[in-house]
């Protein structure tokens, strides 16, 4: 998957949310190095001049390279194109707390396999530790406040084998640590009583703790297509022998993504949205524009993806039984500013593709053109493409310690309750201007300091 931080001002802006300025770049920049472990591209080509290392670290859980194959003459256009251009300059690294200009990706593959957290953190001898039991198709359904305690005091989850549909319950000594992302933990906090009253007994859950923000401040990348036609031939990828060459080196184009390279860019600050809408990127650092730059023989996609949407969502529970789905409104394009900023979205793209490096390759935009569509056509448009990036965050946001609003105190804590805390993305008060892995990674490190610090 994309390897992308995000920039120094989003983590920043955590200790401003959280009026704790422990959560800061600065703080958390060792805890990314912690992580990483940077590897060479699957096949070992030379990738110098492709990342600066001096971001990177080598001896984490979590691989991470840059791409089997490249440069082609297409990424070549590219680097040509950023060295002519005013708006968009190549940065060569992405990771460097400013993500903004022509990068190459980083993707968290080694050795031509994929590296997730499952690969990477309970990897190798990790699971035969004796300390850790790892139950399978087994879902938590509730999480328990003693009945010994006057305080309120939850560290038993209840949890229910999916195949046989055994329940059963296990009590932390110390603390219940809760990571089911972004939707998995509301729900988990919402089944157990803790949320928001009123809400909880519209549907006959009895609340054990009022907490109106659960569940609440989802927040997600949308992206959508523009496309041009090129001179140029589709290069079709041999899937049968690319197969076999991935079997026997672990190498080859089915080691990657397909994409090279990125742009991140600003939206210029004389954009008339901003005359409108304050700026909802945290800082300078933070672009609100990621374009995708593919080839794709004869035509040239452009996934556009808006990194500082102001739309918010929801997760709810409908119903007493924990089994049940949660309702998850993405909240998608609700807030004006996000249609707006689309728009300024595919006018860098369309900046960025009139460049003189790309003239006599490119032969025609295909749109959607937000400068000759009518604004509704180019809206439904927009509406009817676009896709998740599958970001969500903030639907247990940290807020600052004691605050009414928000769902954990800045250690991560539920507030008002001992004994538990949550660790994944749902405490992200807002979606970092990047692909969100790296941030959750980070979020973890941290918390692993903090939760051993207590203890
Ligand atoms: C299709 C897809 C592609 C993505 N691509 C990228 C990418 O290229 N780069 C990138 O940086 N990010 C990417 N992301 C985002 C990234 O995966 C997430 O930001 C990250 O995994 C969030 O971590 P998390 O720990 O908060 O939640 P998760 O990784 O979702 O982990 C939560 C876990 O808890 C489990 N769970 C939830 N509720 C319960 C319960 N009640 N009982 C038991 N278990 C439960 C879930 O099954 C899940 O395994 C992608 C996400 C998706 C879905």
């Amino acid at each position: 998957m994309v390897y992308t931080r995000g920039s120094s001002d989003d983590f920043d802006l955590w200790g401003k949310v959280s009026e704790d300025r422990s959560w800061s770049w600065k703080t958390l920049f060792p805890y990314f190095l912690r992580n990483e472990k940077l590897v060479p591209p699957p096949g070992g080509r030379d990738a110098s001049g492709q990342y600066d290392p001096q971001f990177h670290g080598t001896r984490g859980l979590t691989s991470v390279s840059l791409p089997w194959g490249g440069p082609t003459d297409f990424d070549r256009l590219a680097i040509k194109n950023a060295e002519q251009n005013k708006e968009i300059k190549f940065n060569l690294d992405v990771n460097s707390g400013k993500p903004s200009g022509l990068v190459w990706v980083q993707s968290t593959i080694g050795n031509g396999e994929r590296c997730s957290a499952a690969v990477g953190a309970l990897g190798g001898k990790v699971k035969e530790r004796p300390n850790l039991t790892i139950l399978l198709n087994t879902q938590a359904t509730r999480v328990l406040p003693s009945k010994e305690s006057r305080q309120l005091d939850v560290r038993t989850v209840e949890i229910v084998s999916v195949s046989s549909g055994k329940k059963t319950t296990v009590t932390a000594k110390k603390e219940l640590i809760v990571s089911g992302g972004a939707f998995g933990t509301p729900h988990l906090l919402l089944n157990s009583g803790i949320g928001d009253k009123k809400e909880l007994e519209n549907v006959r859950v009895k609340s054990i703790h009022h907490l109106p923000d659960v569940g609440k401040g989802l927040s997600d990348h949308l992206a959508f297509l523009v496309s041009w036609s090129a001179n140029d031939v589709v290069r079709p990828v041999d899937t049968v022998a690319a197969f076999e060459e991935w079997q026997t080196n672990r190498t080859g184009p089915l080691t990657g993504i397909g994409i090279h390279q990125l742009i991140f860019a600003r939206i210029p600050p004389d954009a008339p949205l901003f005359k409108e809408h304050r700026d909802p990127a945290a800082g300078p650092n933070s672009p609100h524009i990621e374009v995708v730059v593919l080839s794709v023989g004869p035509r040239i996609l452009a996934s556009v993806g808006l990194m500082t949407p102001k739309s918010r969502g929801t997760v709810k529970i409908t119903s007493n039984n924990p089994l049940d789905q949660p309702l998850i409104d993405l909240g998608y394009l609700t807030h004006p500013f996000d249609l707006l900023a689309f728009k300024e979205g595919a006018r860098i793209a369309k900046r960025w593709y009139e460049g003189p490096a790309y003239e006599g390759y490119i032969t025609g935009f295909l749109g959607p053109d937000p400068d000759t569509l009518p604004e509704n056509e180019f809206d439904n448009t927009l509406k009817a493409g676009a896709g998740p990036s599958w970001h969500p965050v903030g639907t247990a946001s940290i807020s600052p310690k004691g605050a009414k609003h928000g769902v954990l105190d800045p250690d991560l804590k539920v507030k008002g309750v001992k004994g538990l805390r949550v660790v994944d993305a749902s405490a992200i008060p807002y979606v970092p201007t990047a692909h969100t892995q790296a941030a959750v990674y980070v979020l973890a490190e941290r918390a692993s300091d903090l939760i051993r610090a207590s203890w």
